[in-house]
């Protein structure tokens, strides 16, 4: 809706409603419509203002409304309609212009923006392009690099940098509506023949083409297979080259491609799902809803290796008052120079103070009494976590939240070390923890909907996309992992190459394929876990026998580099070689080829052309299907948190929608299907047996992911 007022005897004032963000729905739409028809009617009135309600000026289309049959008026026609006016219309713009919003702002003659105010062009996040005229009107406005570069990202500008740019034509920091209404009266009358920016020349360039094709180059590097930042450079080209008319034309073109896309689809799954994991349940029925957080103030970090440093910036950079604890000396002034520096650099970054101020390092657990929340970061070691956490227990204040952070171990056994297991659970962040998104938060049988509310919330506080999950070995993330990394050797057994592998999956869009990824978190890590779960034996068998473990199938490969010291780039070997210990460029190794060569040999195992469909099926349905399980066990609550903690934490391509997202888009029966393949080729291979919760969704007709949850709770009713 729009609503209609008249202020200052002559200025028609729409205000757009529809909370919380005023998008542009069919009724808003049709809002304006009628609104600025009648404002362009009455006599009275000579100039207009359009605003946003409740302190947003507009966050664009309404997403909700894509993929349904969009009735209403069409945005080109009604923002050509305000270009077009004779009245002057001055966008007031609180809050966000976003998308379609901005697109408006742009039909407007005038724009005005509260400081505080974001704008930008998002449209490219979920999957398409500007297509109100936003490609055509902005490089006309702030020319065709600035224009490419806010397009082709998404990113959202501050109301200064909008207006360096050229976007805004005035900032305010009072009420921008009364600003507005100001404005518009002082330029009532006046001529609009220079305000309307469908009519201006796009800003020549020395040499477009060579413009056009970096362009082209950059989003063809980062876009990973993501096909909307390649639409929205041909959009802007078209606007450079072609009149106004044919830009829009090609404009249209290219956003019904992508309009209908799975590409887009997935991505606007994601934004929905992304918000979706702040609405957390957990499977004794506790909710985000009914659930309050307690306050935290201080907390308290403990261990300052890698993954404690990057907690404690994050806590601080977020405002809260932190205690560093580290009880050996030398680590402990060692890591207070590096949080230093990573204060320090964060904070150039962002143009503000860095908060050095925030925290106090120490070497004593018993300077942790006063906090509200401890965040237990020592190394990854049950016996030694459960050590510390005896002291905490014993240290700390009645109430405090006691967090681990673990990459897997069981939340349940370090809460029994404590007096008020109720208060303990996992938050499992991921290097750099003060730069990666992800969170999860690992609630154990014994941990309280308010323990689970406070983490939640303090992820939040962080900057970091939370998801609540159950606790098992791995949790979600690392426990979907392992069946994809077994397969992935499996597949070098069989005759594939490291660099086969990584190149199927950088092209499905992995940021990284499965070994270059391994090498760069270190090969060692796993092969500590194995060894620890009893895994890597000694003796020197060939033959079947040596790939078998506990009966099922078990690839030695790994820790056989482990035993020749390749634990990856920071030795400089690992699958692949590297220049020096340390660097990043992976080259394919002879070494490696004669390895598996000689390995195969001895196994008795035939080398056999393995195509890139095959690395896919195995490598990623074998992961989906532990999806499915951990689904059917409660661990994750629906498919949304699984494939958000997988876009965030493992590069999952964003838009392939996320691996239970992605299974939904080829069809289960078809994932169903090549899973019984290949597990009736692989019998010993537990991961590729397809999953309970798999066969009763293609038995139910395969529903939309949606609908999952409604046969997932099913599925536990039965049981
Ligand atoms: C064949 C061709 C057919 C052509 C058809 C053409 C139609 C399109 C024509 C032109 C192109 C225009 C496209 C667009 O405009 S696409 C939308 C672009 N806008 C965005 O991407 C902005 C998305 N929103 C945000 O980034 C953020 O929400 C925010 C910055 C605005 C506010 O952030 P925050 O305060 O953190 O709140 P939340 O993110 O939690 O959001 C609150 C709530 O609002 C919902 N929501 C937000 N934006 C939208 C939207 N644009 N449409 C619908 N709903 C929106 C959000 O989902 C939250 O609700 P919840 O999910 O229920 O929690």
């Amino acid at each position: 809706m729009a609503q209609y007022t008249r202020v200052s005897g002559s200025v028609g004032l729409i205000t757009l409603q529809n909370p919380p963000v005023n998008a542009l729905s069919a009724a808003v739409r049709q809002g304006i419509v009628n609104t600025v028809q009648r404002a362009l009617s009455e006599p009275e009135v000579k100039s207009v203002v359009i605003c946003g309600q409740k302190g947003a000026f507009c966050g664009g289309a309404d997403i909700k409304e894509f993929g349904t049959n969009m009735s209403g008026p069409p945005l080109v026609p009604m923002i050509h309609a305000i270009e077009s006016a004779v009245k002057p219309v001055v966008a007031a713009i609180e809050g966000v212009a976003l998308g379609g919003g901005l697109e408006l702002a742009l039909g407007c003659h005038y724009r005005i923006a509260h400081s505080k105010a974001r704008l930008g062009l998002p449209e490219v996040t979920l999957g398409l392009l500007p297509a109100a005229g936003g490609t055509q009107r902005l490089p006309r406005l702030i020319g065709v690099p600035a224009a490419l570069d806010l397009i082709t990202t998404g990113r959202h500008v501050t109301a200064t940098e909008a207006l360096q740019l050229g976007i805004v034509d005035q900032i305010t920091d009072h009420n921008t509506v009364d600003v507005a209404v100001k404005f518009a009266l002082s330029v009532a009358g006046q001529s609009l023949d220079s305000r309307r920016i469908s009519s201006y020349p796009c800003p020549r360039h020395s040499d477009f083409d060579a413009l056009f094709e970096a362009a082209m180059q950059k989003v063809h590097q980062s876009a990973r297979g993501a096909i909307a930042p390649v639409a929205c450079v041909q959009a802007v080209r078209a606007a450079a080259t072609l009149p106004y008319s044919q830009g829009m034309e090609r404009e249209k073109e290219l956003m019904a491609t992508l309009f209908t896309s799975g590409q887009a689809r997935a991505l606007q799954y994601c934004f929905f799902a992304q918000r979706a994991v702040g609405r957390w349940s957990m499977s004794s029925g506790a909710r985000w809803d009914t659930s309050k957080p307690r306050p935290v103030h201080k907390a308290a970090v403990i261990g300052l290796g890698t993954m404690g440093r990057g907690i404690a910036v994050a806590l601080a950079q977020a405002g809260l008052s932190v205690v560093a604890v580290e009880t050996q000396e030398k680590q402990l002034i060692e890591a207070k120079q590096a949080v230093t520096g990573m204060l320090e650099r964060g904070a150039k970054r962002r143009g503000v103070t860095p908060a050095l101020d925030k925290i106090t390092y120490s070497p004593n657990i018993q300077n942790v009494a006063d906090v509200d929340l401890i965040i237990e970061a020592v190394f990854e070691d049950m016996a030694l976590k459960e050590k510390v956490f005896k002291q905490l227990s014993a240290v700390c204040k009645p109430g405090t939240f006691l967090c681990t952070n673990t990459s897997g171990l069981d939340i349940n056994r370090l809460a029994s070390q404590t007096c008020n297991p109720e208060l303990v659970v996992g938050m499992h962040f991921f290097a750099p923890a003060h730069v990666m998104k992800l969170l999860e938060v690992v609630y154990g049988p014994r941990s309280s909907p308010h323990a689970v509310a406070t983490a939640m919330h303090l992820g939040k506080k962080i900057g970091k996309v939370s998801v609540a999950v159950g606790n098992c070995r791995g949790f979600v993330g690392n426990r979907m992992l392992k069946p994809y990394l077994e397969q992935a050797l499996f597949l070098l057994e069989e005759g594939a190459t490291p660099e086969q592998v990584d190149q199927a999956l950088e092209e499905f869009g992995f940021a990284m394929g499965v070994f270059r990824m391994s090498d760069l978190s270190g090969l060692d890590v796993g092969w500590r876990v194995r060894k620890a779960d009893g895994l890597v034996t000694s003796d020197a068998t060939t033959g079947q026998q040596a790939r078998i473990r506990q009966g099922h199938r078990y690839s030695p490969l790994g820790d056989l580099l482990c035993e020749q010291g390749r634990f990856g780039q920071k030795t400089g070997r690992g699958w692949y070689q590297y220049d020096k210990p340390g660097s990043r460029v992976a080259k394919p190794d002879p070494w490696l080829q004669n390895f598996l060569e000689e390995y195969r040999a001895r196994h008795g195992l035939v080398v056999r052309r393995i195509d890139h469909q095959e690395v896919l099926e195995r490598c990623l349905y074998s992961l989906i299907n532990e999806g499915f399980r951990i689904l059917e066990d409660g661990i994750a609550a629906g498919p949304e948190d699984i494939d958000v903690i997988y876009m965030f934490g493992y590069s999952w391509p964003r838009h392939r929608g996320g691996p239970m997202f992605y299974a939904s888009m080829v069809g289960l029966a078809r994932v169903l299907e090549r899973l019984e393949y290949y597990h009736q080729a692989h019998p010993d291979v537990p991961s590729l047996h397809p999953s309970t919760l798999l066969r009763k969704l293609v038995a139910n007709g395969s529903p939309p992911i949606h609908k999952w949850r409604e046969v997932i709770k099913k599925l536990h009713s039965q049981l």
